[in-house]
């Protein structure tokens, strides 16, 4: 018993009258044990008596002074007070020895004991623990973000608000497959609320598609609702986002691949058109609403012409109504994309409305690719030939791209994402057609046709499209256009006679014309001359002669009055910024031109005084 009390509770019992004398004996260090805690000072005081007795003369059993925990205590009165010893101290390392070694031990015990039967079941436990883990995984990837149900209901509830602000829904659709995008128990839920909201289809993303197949979409749509084609910008700046005025049934399909946006002037129309024969007084709320990555955000910042919504490649990026102040007769409303089916659903997938990163089976939605379309167009763009199977077709894109898993196995599900990222973003070229007869839907009437047909006056819309596109052939004047985006303008600068001398220029065999003037140039420089690098197919390359007649380029103030007078302001403006900015470019290249003339004149100059030498 009093053994005992000497060895394990007698510390704290006698420390501090131990620690006293100790202190007392080492002098200094009672100093500096002096701030240190109750518990801290006895162990410390106990410790200072070991040390000082550790044969244990004065009646105390002897004491190991390699022990680790003594070891550890010592350190600490080294170290601060109540500062526990460093990861990499040495006391810390004979403490995590001891453990390691105890472990092993017990390891080695059960291995020992270890039956067959034993072996099994854990093998068997530690299956269960790895395939439920694998579940509820699985359960997490393969319905990221959309499916999440308080997600869907929250974007629903969204959708719900934008419709209720609205007096007229944009329903985008993609134009590879618009009748897989529509929905219609949402064009039923806008028809029917109240405030009698109207309903126009937005083709989007006919770049993507032949334009024969759009045509076609058109004619099939109209007979359901007011439809506008359209390409919305792709440009990743923030500002100025091009335009483009050209009607999509005039314009190639070089124009209709470029980042500009497209159609953004009709669809203008169409609006301007409600609040005309509407008599709209204040302004106008536009929902813009449609499956997630449709374009419904690239659409807005194309007719806003700056990024004023994020877009991204991935479905559910837009998750909140965003309000966007057009001009001061129209507002967008930008709402998140609504998924009608169940996201496991390979149609789903393949519309985009699921992140293909995270889908637990990427594969099959590219079986259903490869079922759909042209394989010899796939083997082309990959790269690869002669797949059976979509097995053998994966382990070439795997191989092809680099794709492995952990031992250099080629990736199955790598490859298929890295296909599904390219269907999506349209790399892949796929497009569905309408069908043949034409079936009405059934919460679409007669009369509601007559009525949207009417309330946005597409006919005119048609018409005002043919005007301008006979305006920008015959180029008789940029400023018909009111709001010209810097691409059209370009365009047409690019076939402006100023552009044809500086191509005259550029060509050194070609002769231009200036009025009365003629000339050669020699010395050319496109880019330094700052024309577009863009190649268009614009003016003679060879031996040509180019009249140039000044050109008026004031705005034509009686075509700015006909427009819509909801536009006239705005088109009065933009006309203004053109002049200003064709004036500029006009000026500049003059004195470009005036240049290269006195450089001419130089040169000729000189030739005739050496031949007069
Ligand atoms: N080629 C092409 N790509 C387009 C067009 N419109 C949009 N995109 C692209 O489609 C992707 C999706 O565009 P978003 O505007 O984010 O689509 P969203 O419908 O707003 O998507 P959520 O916010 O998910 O509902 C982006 O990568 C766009 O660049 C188009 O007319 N042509």
């Amino acid at each position: 018993m009093a053994d005992a009390s000497r060895q394990s509770e007698a510390p704290p019992l006698r420390g501090t009258q131990v620690g006293r004398t100790s202190a007392a004996r080492l002098g200094s260090g009672s100093r500096r044990v002096s701030g240190a805690s109750a518990a801290c000072r006895r162990t410390l005081s106990w410790c200072y008596s070991l040390l000082s007795d550790p044969a244990g003369s004065g009646g105390r059993k002897p004491v190991d002074l390699n022990l680790p925990a003594f070891k550890l205590v010592i350190m600490m009165k080294h170290r601060h007070k109540n500062k526990k010893p460093g990861k990499g101290s040495k006391g810390c390392k004979k403490v995590e020895e001891i453990r390691e070694k105890q472990q092993a031990a017990r390891e080695q015990e059960k291995h020992r004991r270890r039956t067959i039967e034993t072996y099994c079941q854990d093998v068997l436990q530690r299956q269960e623990k790895f395939e439920h883990k694998e579940e509820v995984l699985q359960e997490l990837n393969m319905f990221p973000q959309l499916d999440d149900e308080a997600t869907r209901k929250a974007y629903y509830k969204e959708f719900r608000k934008v419709v209720e602000y609205s007096d007229v829904i944009l329903e985008v659709l993609d134009a590879r497959d618009p009748l897989g995008c529509r929905c219609f128990q949402m064009e039923e839920d806008v028809l029917q609320a109240e405030g009698n909201k109207k309903l126009v289809l937005v083709l989007n993303k006919i770049d993507l598609v032949p334009k024969e197949i759009v045509e076609k979409w058109l004619d099939y749509l109209r007979n359901e609702l007011p439809t506008v084609a359209f390409k919305a910008s792709t440009q990743h700046q923030v500002k100025n986002l091009n335009r483009c005025t050209v009607p999509v049934d005039q314009a190639s399909e070089s124009l209709l691949k470029s980042k500009a946006c497209f159609g953004a002037e009709n669809l203008m129309r169409v609006l301007g058109n409600y609040c005309r024969l509407g008599e709209v007084r204040t302004h106008i709320r536009v929902g813009v609403v449609g499956l997630p990555n449709v374009g419904k955000s690239s659409l807005i910042n194309s007719l806003k012409r700056s990024r004023a919504c994020s877009v991204g490649a991935v479905p559910g990026v837009t998750k909140f109504m965003q309000e966007v102040y057009l001009d001061k007769f129209i507002r967008l409303l930008d709402a998140p994309g609504i998924v009608p089916g169940p996201n496991s659903e390979v149609g789903t997938i393949l519309r985009n409305c699921v992140q293909v990163q995270n889908l637990a089976d990427p594969v099959t939605p590219v079986e259903t690719i490869l079922q759909r379309c042209n394989l010899e167009e796939i083997s082309n763009y990959y790269g690869i030939s002669g797949f059976q199977t979509t097995e053998h077709f994966l382990t070439a894109v795997a191989h092809r791209l680099g794709k492995k898993k952990k031992g250099g196995v080629y990736s199955h599900e790598q490859a298929a994402k890295a296909v599904l990222a390219d269907w999506v973003s349209g790399k892949i070229s796929f497009y569905t057609l309408p069908p043949a007869t034409h079936t009405l839907p059934a919460h679409l009437s007669a009369e509601i046709i007559k009525e949207m047909t009417e309330v946005f006056d597409i006919e005119d819309t048609e018409q005002a499209n043919e005007d301008t596109m006979e305006c920008l052939a015959t180029g008789e004047s940029d400023e018909l256009l009111g709001d010209m985006d810097p691409l059209e303008m370009e365009i047409k600068w690019l076939h402006s006679p100023m552009v044809k001398i500086a191509d005259a220029m550029e060509n050194k065999t070609t002769v231009y014309k200036i009025g009365d003037l003629t000339g050669y140039c020699t010395n050319p420089n496109r880019h330094q001359m700052g024309w577009a690098k863009r190649n268009v197919d614009h003016c003679p390359r060879n031996n040509s002669v180019v009249d140039v007649c000044p050109v008026d380029r004031r705005p034509v103030l009686q075509k700015i009055m006909e427009t819509d007078p909801l536009q006239q302001g705005q088109a009065l403006a933009s006309a203004l910024k053109n002049k200003k900015k064709m004036q500029k470019r006009t000026d500049k290249l003059a004195s470009k031109l005036s240049d290269s003339m006195m450089s001419v004149l130089d040169l000729s100059g000189n030739t005739d005084d050496s031949a007069s030498d």
